[in-house]
Formats: structure tokens, C-alpha cells, sequence
């Protein structure tokens, strides 16, 4: 059985978390939003129904979509299904959040995933912090790996440990500072794969040598705009290469992907996204991509 070793190969299975069982209630909501440092209170009802929309076009185009438990020693942000582990080929490296009130969900998916009979190679120990959103395949032999907030260079020394077999090159970019260390910025945040060679990022948060990198070998950008780069645009899920799911109100980001022959589906993620600084790379863990 092989695993995941890639942003783009199709999609077979995924793990993510419903709303219902992460933000529980509007009370709980209100309680919590702040702490977690969310743009504004989602409304519970409506990031539902975004959910809905949501799954249905996942559904569409996965075969098999998993549901992590509701858990009480979880928060809002468990959401957030990518950031807790990172599929190889081989199976999962459980991950350590950088932001400490996700520092359980770890846990939780350790569980899941045992239960599951999928395989673990590797756990983040000591020292050691690190979100999914920060490893990206860019292609089967090649991990980047963001170095920030939520990453530090421990958590570097392992994956590059735990990696050793399984990639050639190891590439290692340093994140801005920008909107400090409260905010949540992953490598993700400015760079989303969507074929082998399509990407779509936004260049002023990234280092030169890394977008230099990424022409070299053939990929070719597209650029998001600064306001659709607020509003999440460059977040893109690749259900498979260059068919990929987006937030509403991208459209800028959508037709150039459109013209580079990609097949583009959106849902609203005004709750279940924007709010909460997520994604659909963010609400989705992918297990298989073949
Ligand atoms: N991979 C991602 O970019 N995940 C987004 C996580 C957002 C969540 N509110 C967090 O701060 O961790």
C-alpha cells in the first residue's frame, strides 16, 4: 500500500473533521473564538451548510472521506485536519503544532490512525513543533519544509531523520515574520500545488531562492493578488492534477487557473474558512493520492 507523496496525484482518501464536532455549538463559538484568534465568531448553522457544499464536492471526487471523532480535549481548530500529521509514501509522521492549543490533536489522530491500521512511521519528540501546513511535496522526492512559527529547526533535524529514505532533496525555506507570531502563516500559505508543474503562490512572502527554485524546475506560477491572497485565493486543493477546489469570491485566482486548462469547483467558506484561516488544503488531510 502506498501512501501520500504528493500535493496533486488524485485523491483517494482523505481524513477531516465536520464542524459539528470541532466548533460544537454558537455557545461554544463565543466562548472560544478569541482565544484561537479567529478574524470573528463563525456562525455554527451556516459554516454547516458551507460544509455541506463542501463535502459534496470532495465527495465527488474521493473515494473514501474519513471523520475524526468529536473530542473534548480538542479546540476549534481541529477543523483544520491537515496540520496535525504528514503523509509519506510509507504512511503518517505525526506532527507537534506550534500553536500550543492545537497541541492535542496530535494525539487524538495517533489514535484514529491506529485504529485505523494505518501506518505511523514516525512521531515529533522533545523539543519539536511542527504543522502539516508547513511540508509540501513538491514532487515524490523532494519535501519542503517551512521554517517559522510553527516549525522550528528541531522539528527540521527529525523530518529530515524520519525522511532520509524517502526523499532525495530536502529543502528547507525560512518564513517571514509578517503579521507575527499570534497569525497563522504556513509555507501553504503562499504556495499551493496544482499540478507537477502549476503552481499557484504569492510571491512578496517568498524568498527569492525559492521562487527561483520553483521556475527551474518547471513550474510554472500563477500569481495571486494581494486581496485574493486575504481572502485565502491562494489556498487551492488539488483533487487530482489541475482539478481543484477553491474558496468563492477568487475570481481573479480562478480564471487564471482556468486558462492554464485547470477544472475549478468553489464552495463558500466565509465560516469554515476565512474566519478561522483555513483552507480546503487546511480542512482536508490527504491519506492516498495516487
Ligand atoms: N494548513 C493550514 O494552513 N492550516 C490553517 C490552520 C488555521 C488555524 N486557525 C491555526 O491557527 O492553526
Amino acid at each position: 500500500m502506498t501512501y501520500c507523496n504528493s500535493m496533486v496525484g488524485k485523491l483517494e482518501h482523505v481524513i477531516v473533521k465536520h464542524p459539528r464536532d470541532a466548533f460544537i455549538s454558537q455557545n461554544h463559538l463565543r466562548e472560544k473564538w478569541e482565544e484561537f484568534n479567529y478574524i470573528e465568531e463563525p456562525d455554527y448553522e451556516e459554516a454547516l451548510k458551507e460544509y455541506e457544499q463542501f463535502l459534496t464536492v470532495l465527495g465527488e471526487h474521493v473515494d473514501q472521506i474519513d471523520f475524526l471523532p468529536a473530542i473534548s480535549t480538542t479546540g476549534l481548530d481541529s477543523l483544520y485536519a491537515h496540520d496535525p500529521v504528514k503523509f509519506t509514501n510509507e504512511g503518517a509522521i505525526i506532527l507537534k503544532s506550534g500553536k500550543k492549543l492545537r497541541q492535542p490533536e496530535a494525539d487524538v489522530y495517533k489514535h484514529y490512525l491506529k485504529r485505523k491500521n494505518i501506518p505511523i512511521i514516525g512521531e515529533l519528540s522533545g523539543d519539536a513543533v511542527a504543522d502539516g501546513g508547513d511540508i509540501v511535496w513538491l514532487d515524490e522526492r523532494t519535501l519542503v519544509v517551512g521554517r517559522g512559527y510553527r516549525t522550528n529547526d528541531e522539528a527540521i533535524r527529525q523530518l529530515k531523520e524520519m525522511t532520509a529514505g524517502l526523499v532525495d532533496e530536502f529543502i528547507v525555506v525560512a518564513l517571514p515574520h509578517d503579521k507575527g507570531e499570534e497569525e497563522c502563516l504556513h509555507l501553504m500559505s503562499f504556495i499551493s500545488m496544482v499540478d507537477q508543474n502549476l503552481a499557484v503562490v504569492y510571491s512578496p512572502l517568498m524568498p527569492v531562492f525559492f521562487r527561483q527554485l520553483l521556475i527551474e524546475r518547471g513550474i510554472k506560477l500563477i500569481e495571486v493578488s494581494q486581496r485574493e491572497y486575504m481572502n485565502l485565493g491562494c489556498n487551492v486543493l488539488a483533487l487530482a492534477p489541475r482539478v481543484c477546489m477553491i474558496t468563492t469570491g477568487n475570481d481573479d485566482i480562478k480564471s487564471q487557473l482556468e486558462k492554464a486548462g485547470a477544472t475549478v469547483y468553489e464552495y463558500k467558506g466565509n465560516e469554515i474558512s476565512y474566519k478561522g484561516t483555513g483552507g480546503p488544503t487546511c480542512l482536508t488531510c490527504p491519506v492516498v493520492r495516487k
